[in-house]
């Protein structure tokens, strides 16, 4: 065998920060986050399902999986515009004219979420500011929905692993004739967020990292799609 015919090998060193079997939150520690969150951003948490198909079973999408289920997407629970339901309405029914176009999502970045030793893989990172933004854009994962078209992605601090985020984004345009939205993200540590804010000091948190990006919407609807998918708890 040539050099150039060996496998190529690195040695990544290991983890210094969180050893790889460090668990996951526990249901209740976790629980415990999002209802902080949900209590001082008045923002709810949403179960969104992406299968978009009645025909299909829902399948566990792609941050779900990498995160473990410890993601969770979090609505205004005063949407910039709403239908004229009455608010007793189940959400699915009075979810037609909600308008937020702010979203936050949780996560926990656990080990096996690495990239670089003891830090976040910078993937992940923008899956996360890219889905936030995509939430916002689209809060009721709507089936003729945007997809991203152009995402930026600026990381300022290296995630540590172990680390609970939080990212929040907006949509600060929208421009429907071209079926275009232009949002931005910024993820930051949810300990510290939640810890700064009882103290008032929520503006001085270091950002890990930032996004912007262009989200377009399709033309059609996906073939078979259902309407507005979002069912939970909360009432929006
Ligand atoms: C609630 C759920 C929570 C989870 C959220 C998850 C969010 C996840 C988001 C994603 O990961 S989406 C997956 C990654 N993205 C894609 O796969 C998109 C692939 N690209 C496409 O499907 C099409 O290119 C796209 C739908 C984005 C646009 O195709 P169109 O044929 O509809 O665009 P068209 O050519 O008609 O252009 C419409 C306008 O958008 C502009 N445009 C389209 N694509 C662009 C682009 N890539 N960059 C810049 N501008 C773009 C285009 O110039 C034009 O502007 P003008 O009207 O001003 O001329």
């Amino acid at each position: 065998m040539t050099r150039a015919d060996e496998p190529l090998v690195w040695q990544v060193p290991a983890v210094s920060r969180v050893p790889l079997a460090a668990p996951v939150p526990t249901d209740a520690e976790w629980s415990g986050f999002i209802r902080r969150l949900e209590s001082r951003y008045d923002v709810r948490q949403v179960q969104v399902d992406n299968t978009h198909t009645k025909s299909t079973r829902r399948v566990s999408d792609f941050l779900d999986s990498a995160t473990r289920s410890r993601i969770a997407y979090l609505l205004p629970t005063t949407p910039l515009c709403q239908g004229a339901a009455d608010a007793d309405d189940d959400v699915d029914d009075n979810s037609a004219g909600y308008v937020a176009d702010r979203a936050i999502l949780a996560v926990y970045f656990g080990p096996h979420m690495q990239g670089p030793s003891g830090g976040v893989h910078g993937g992940a990172v923008a899956s996360v500011l890219d889905a936030c933004i995509g939430m916002a854009t689209n809060p009721l994962s709507q089936p003729e929905g945007y997809l991203t078209a152009q995402l930026t992605v600026n990381y300022r601090r290296m995630m540590p692993l172990g680390s609970y985020g939080v990212a929040w984004a907006r949509v600060f345009e929208r421009d429907d004739p071209s079926r275009k939205a232009y949002g931005i993200a910024r993820l930051v540590d949810g300990q510290a967020l939640l810890a700064s804010r009882e103290n008032g000091e929520s503006h001085r948190l270091p950002v890990y990292a930032e996004a912007s990006a262009l989200f377009v919407r399709r033309k059609r609807a996906v073939e078979g799609a259902s309407p507005a998918s979002l069912t939970q708890r909360s009432r929006l």
